[in-house]
């Protein structure tokens, strides 16, 4: 492909060096580079991308795009300044797939807690409807029927188009995708042409990243300051941010909340094991997910489809049959009538949220018996939290290990254990192996009685030091409780 047609969009501060040159591919990580590679020199958290120019025109990259020009001793190399190397490579690998967001309709999904599930049901609706689909999501991404695995939220801007690229060649119409704040802030959407944009809710995640809440929000509210004004902005109310996300989008503003007047409105007339029973848009529904969260992602779900101008009864007779995400809230009840729910709740807020539906539908003479860590190598402040808020709405906690990543899992542990009050230290127990942790926790269980296993949800690994080796809580709970059926 030609440099030159790869800058379309693309301001340049300072060129050395010729456009009209052939090139390969684009890189932005020096060790993969060969020969005619575009090379994108990125400031990163942890390396400067700066430092590898050199390296990677000895490897043979012909364009080197960065925001510092280094010391020019390969006329044969094409040098590009531009002001941020970041946004630089989205508008370029926009440019290098053929912009293929221009060719479906994409609508992305932001918010600390719900992006998967949301996204994830619109997914399986569009499909259902009819439409031939694509979803970006932490759990796996989809080219309509083909999985692709996911190694982010939301991936690198290469990886993004190329997937996006993939569903307009596969004939999609729409791809529903999450929307992390890194993503943001990273500009991995640079570039994108969005339909629409969801906003779920906003609470404390990801502080070790963007430090204070205020650049959190910042960072979610930016991705709807760049909606064009042909597409909507749809935002849960109910939440203290949901109209602060609005306030300087050009996209059309659409509401929804379960508490007060909205655009698209709900209320919960029945909460159970069972399902959910919603009074939505005036039409009674049962829905087979569960939990008063789910009522607020439902209507997310179902906002968006009626945005995308899908007929409401049969968005909603279909919306009733599907499942939810893996690992949110999934659950299986063993021969003895014990509940294992394994979910993925891994904030303090969502585990508040996992373990206040529990309790809004427990009978009242069980025990909920809660296994819990947190990663390693993320936000410190949430662990006392999340250990206490799992001790104030639970019979029984086991602290485990999480994904400890680099750190040592006896000191995070020993960091939730901080946040447990002496009067809920009684009812804590601590284990280092997660296995015996959910061992331990079905041994104590009796006939009635609900575990949550909380924080790893779909995740088929824990990471350790680099490593992940297989870990799946949902096979240790089957194995463990002896299924009905
Ligand atoms: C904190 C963070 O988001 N980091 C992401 C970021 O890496 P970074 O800025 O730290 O990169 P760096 O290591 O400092 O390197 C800077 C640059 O030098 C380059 N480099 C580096 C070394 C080298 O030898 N040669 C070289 O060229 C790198 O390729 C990079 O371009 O850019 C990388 C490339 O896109 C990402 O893979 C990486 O994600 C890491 C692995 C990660 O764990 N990210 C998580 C926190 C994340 O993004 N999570 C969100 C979801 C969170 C949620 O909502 O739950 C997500 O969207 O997945
Ligand atoms: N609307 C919601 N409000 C609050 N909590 C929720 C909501 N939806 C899901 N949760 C809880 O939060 C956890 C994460 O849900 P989900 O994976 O859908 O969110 P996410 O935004 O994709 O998270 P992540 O950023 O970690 O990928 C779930 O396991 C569930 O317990
Ligand atoms: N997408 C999130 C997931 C965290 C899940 C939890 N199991 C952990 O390892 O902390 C992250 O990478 O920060
Ligand atoms: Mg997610």
């Amino acid at each position: 492909m030609q440099l030159q047609d790869l800058l379309y969009g693309v301001t340049i501060k300072e060129l050395v060096g010729r456009t009209d040159r052939e090139v390969n591919t684009l890189n932005f990580d020096s060790r993969k580079v060969t020969e005619n590679d575009v090379f994108f020199a990125i400031t990163g958290t942890v390396a400067d991308g700066h430092l590898f120019i050199e390296q990677t025109i000895v490897q043979g990259a012909k364009a080197i795009i960065c925001e510092n020009l280094p010391e020019i001793n390969d006329f044969d190399v094409t040098y590009i300044k531009v002001e941020n190397t970041s946004i630089t490579l989205g508008i370029m690998a926009g440019n290098f797939y053929g912009n293929p967001s221009n060719d479906l309709k994409l609508i992305g999904i932001t918010g600390t807690n719900g992006k998967t599930t949301i996204a994830t049901i619109l997914f399986k609706l569009f499909k259902d409807l009819g439409y031939k689909t694509g979803l970006i999501s932490t759990v796996e991404n989809y080219v309509n029927n083909v999985v692709v695995a996911a190694t982010h939220t939301t991936p690198n801007p290469l990886a993004l188009n190329a997937l996006l690229r993939d569903m307009v060649d596969a004939g999609c119409d729409y791809c529903f995708m999450e929307v992390s704040s890194h993503a943001v802030s990273q500009h991995r959407i640079e570039g994108l042409n969005f339909s629409g944009g969801v906003f779920s809710n906003l609470t404390h995640d990801h502080l070790d990243f963007h430090k204070t809440f205020d650049s959190y929000l910042k960072a979610k509210k930016a991705f709807f300051d760049v909606l064009p004004k042909t597409a909507f902005a749809l935002t849960n109310i109910d939440d203290k941010n949901g109209m602060v996300m609005l306030q300087n989008t050009k996209a059309y503003k659409k509401t929804y909340a379960l508490k007060q007047l909205a655009d698209f409105k709900a209320k919960i007339t029945e909460n159970g094991f069972s399902g959910l029973h919603l009074d939505i848009d005036n039409e009674d529904v049962y829905f087979k997910l569960i939990g008063s969260f789910n009522a607020y992602n439902l209507l997310a779900v179902y906002g968006t489809a009626i945005l995308l101008e899908q007929d409401k009864l049969k968005v909603l007779t279909l919306l009733s049959r599907l499942t939810g995400a893996e690992g949110r809230f999934d659950y299986i009840v063993s021969a003895d009538k014990v509940i294992g729910i394994v979910d993925y709740a891994h904030t303090p807020d969502a585990v508040q949220n996992v373990l206040g539906t529990i309790a809004d539908i427990r009978k009242g003479t069980e025990q909920v018996i809660t296994v819990i860590g947190c990663g390693g190598d993320r936000d410190k402040t949430k662990r006392p939290v999340m250990a206490q808020v799992a001790c104030d709405w639970s019979d029984k906690v086991i602290l485990t290990s999480d994904n400890p990543r680099t750190e040592d899992p006896a000191v995070i542990i020993s960091e939730m254990e901080a946040g447990v009050s002496p009067t809920n230290k009684r009812k804590t127990i601590s284990i280092l192996d997660r296995r015996e942790a959910i061992k331990t926790a079905c041994h104590l269980a009796k006939s009635g009685d609900i575990i949550l296993i909380a924080g790893k949800g779909h995740e088929k690994y824990q990471e350790i030091n680099g490593v992940r080796n297989h870990f799946d809580d949902k096979e240790i709970l089957l194995e463990q409780l002896n299924p009905a059926s």
